[in-house]
């Protein structure tokens, strides 16, 4: 099948529900003040299966905080949790991030990078595990370049070997913290077509952090907006932009009018914190 007909195969997530995050409290400990600061309340978030779901926010409205929760790194003291239906809180395989700096081992090549996700959660025998990291080196296009270091890569590059590590362990969700962030903007905007066309072909819900609502419109079924003091969801935009999605639709009337509402939307919660400070 072409990319371009899994792209639109694929576009409808399906019904079933696959991360189930029910009005979820999180609170950090401060040990110099010994007090607790809540980072966000009651937040409640469907994702469904094969949908890419955007959180945009603030600063501090506790994006990352929730990515790392869905993780496993952190626990949640109030609410509730569901993959697949299961209650979750903590780690456990079937989650994979992708986080901002590609962190690759650098004594280890394209291959062994890619290999060493599933040699960590051991759930897949040898063999498997060979076919996969040629398999997902592939699908990121970085066939030829499997006996490269880190060092030998560009950084678009090396966020591929890091989503292709990501994908090779089969993740229930795909959770990516600000993935492109570091890249230039040219390099980001290719890597945002790129990974629609991986998204397309491996069919993972994925969970995806960015500041950037252009990259969020452009590359989400459904824009979650953050708010902050405390962190909590302020406002979900869905977003029908037929698949696949051609770059030129960011300049599109449509699309620029769900990005300015979205900004808009940030900007009143900044201005709403600024009038807290200032109180
Ligand atoms: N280890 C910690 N201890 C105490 N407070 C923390 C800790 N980590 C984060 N926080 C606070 O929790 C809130 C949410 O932080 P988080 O990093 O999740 O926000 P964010 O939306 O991802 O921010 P940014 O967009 O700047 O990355 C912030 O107010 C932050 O100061």
């Amino acid at each position: 099948m072409s990319a371009v007909a899994a792209q639109v195969r694929r576009h409808a997530a399906t019904s079933r529900s696959k991360l189930e995050i029910d009005h979820m409290t999180y609170r950090y400990w401060v040990e110099r003040n010994q007090t607790e600061f809540l980072a966000f309340d009651d937040v409640s978030l469907d994702v469904r299966e094969g949908e890419f779901v955007c959180i945009v926010g603030p600063s501090g409205c506790g994006k990352t905080t929730l990515l790392n929760i869905v993780a496993g790194l952190l626990r949640y003291q109030e609410g509730t949790m569901r993959i697949n239906g299961e209650p979750v809180n903590g780690p456990g395989v079937g989650r994979s991030m992708v986080f901002q700096s590609a962190s690759l081992l650098p004594w280890r090549t394209v291959r062994g990078n890619v290999r060493y996700g599933m040699e960590m959660q051991r759930r897949f025998d040898r063999a498997t595990m060979d076919g996969r990291t040629e398999q997902f080196i592939r699908m990121v296009g970085l066939a030829g370049f499997e006996e490269r270091y880190p060092s030998e890569l560009s950084g678009g590059m090396q966020q591929r070997v890091n989503l292709a590590r990501a994908l090779a362990t089969d993740p229930d969700v795909l959770l990516m913290d600000e993935p492109f962030a570091a890249l230039d903007a040219q390099t980001r905007e290719f890597m945002q077509s790129e990974l629609l066309n991986i998204w397309a072909r491996s069919r993972k819900t994925v969970l995806f952090i960015t500041h950037q609502i252009d990259e969020a419109v452009y590359l989400a079924d459904r824009v979650v907006v953050m708010g902050t003091r405390p962190g909590r969801i302020k406002r979900e935009f869905r977003v029908d932009f037929p698949r696949p999605r051609e770059l030129s639709l960011k300049r599109g009337a449509d699309f620029l009018r769900m990005s300015d509402g979205i900004w808009r939307l940030i900007e009143e919660e900044a201005d709403r914190i600024n009038v807290i400070r200032t109180e």
